[in-house]
């Protein structure tokens, strides 16, 4: 089994248990289930000077504690400061130290678009996301086959909700469908770890053009994003660069300063 298969199967596991504590009628009495939301995509691509989603991540498989005992207000404000378009935050617990308190927390601090990180599986969490403040979801192509995948998708939309698509490989382009408003390429193979930039530069290419495409995974300065952005990417999703500093949000200002340094 990799590291995916072994998610997935604590995922389900979870899902049995939380579905039989909170139903999903219940979690339409949430409060932030009918708060309104503000678009990722369009956040985005107003923001062309710092087209950044911005992650808070205490800890993965693949690099162990990044920042375990990190604040998610103080790391929310500081993103927000510092003018990103967009906030990721985990939700999953038991690998990468997350919560849906945590998304809540950043609901209730900002009105900066948040997308939920989390290895979405079944109807379930699509309507958990809308309950705890979430604007947009994540779908992993991979855990997701084609019809799975669409109905998320357009339940999420159903639910006005964003989604975000990963995608891998071009075998993974298929499972695209028109409720899905950003692709993201993953640099980090989620199977082996591998992380490498160019793997989305080669991609971007084969891309369909009204989705838009956003580069995740290992960047980790100014002139990654840089030539990111030549290969096409609108969106950067950048993570541990930030959470591995004491201040991520200080991390996450010089980054902004350095890209604006070097693009006149
Ligand atoms: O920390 P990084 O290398 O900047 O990567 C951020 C983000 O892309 C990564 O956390 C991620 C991308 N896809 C995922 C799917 C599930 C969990 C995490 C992820």
């Amino acid at each position: 089994m990799n590291i995916l298969d072994t998610i997935v199967a604590q995922k389900k596991k979870e899902l049995q248990e939380i579905k039989e504590k909170v139903s999903v009628k219940e979690l339409q009495y949430y409060r932030h289930f009918s708060s309104p939301v503000t678009s990722l995509k369009k956040s985005l691509a107003e923001n062309t000077e710092f087209p950044i989603i911005a992650e808070f991540k205490r800890k993965s498989p693949s690099k162990g504690n990044i920042h375990i005992d990190a604040n998610i207000k103080d790391v929310v404000k500081g993103y927000q400061l510092a003018g990103v378009s967009g906030i990721s935050v985990l939700t999953d617990t038991q690998f990468f130290g997350g919560s849906n308190e945590d998304l809540s927390d950043a609901r209730d601090l900002t009105s900066v678009p948040i997308l939920r990180k989390e290895f979405i599986i079944d109807p379930y969490q699509v309507y958990e996301a809308k309950a705890i403040g979430a604007g947009a979801i994540l779908l992993i192509a991979a855990i997701l086959t084609k019809e799975e995948a669409r109905d998320l998708a357009a339940l999420a939309n159903y639910l006005g909700l964003e989604v975000l698509m990963e995608i891998h490989d071009m075998q993974e382009v298929e499972k695209l469908n028109s409720y899905v408003d950003m692709v993201g390429i993953n640099n980090r193979n989620l199977k082996t770890f591998e992380v490498n930039l160019e793997h989305a530069a080669t991609l971007a290419s084969a891309l369909p053009d009204d989705i838009l495409p956003i580069a995740e995974s290992g960047i980790h300065s100014a002139r990654d994003i840089l030539f990111l952005k030549e290969a096409g990417f609108k969106g950067f999703l950048i993570g541990e660069y930030f959470m591995k500093h004491d201040h991520p949000e200080k991390a996450c200002m010089n980054l902004k300063e350095e890209l604006i340094k070097i693009q006149v």
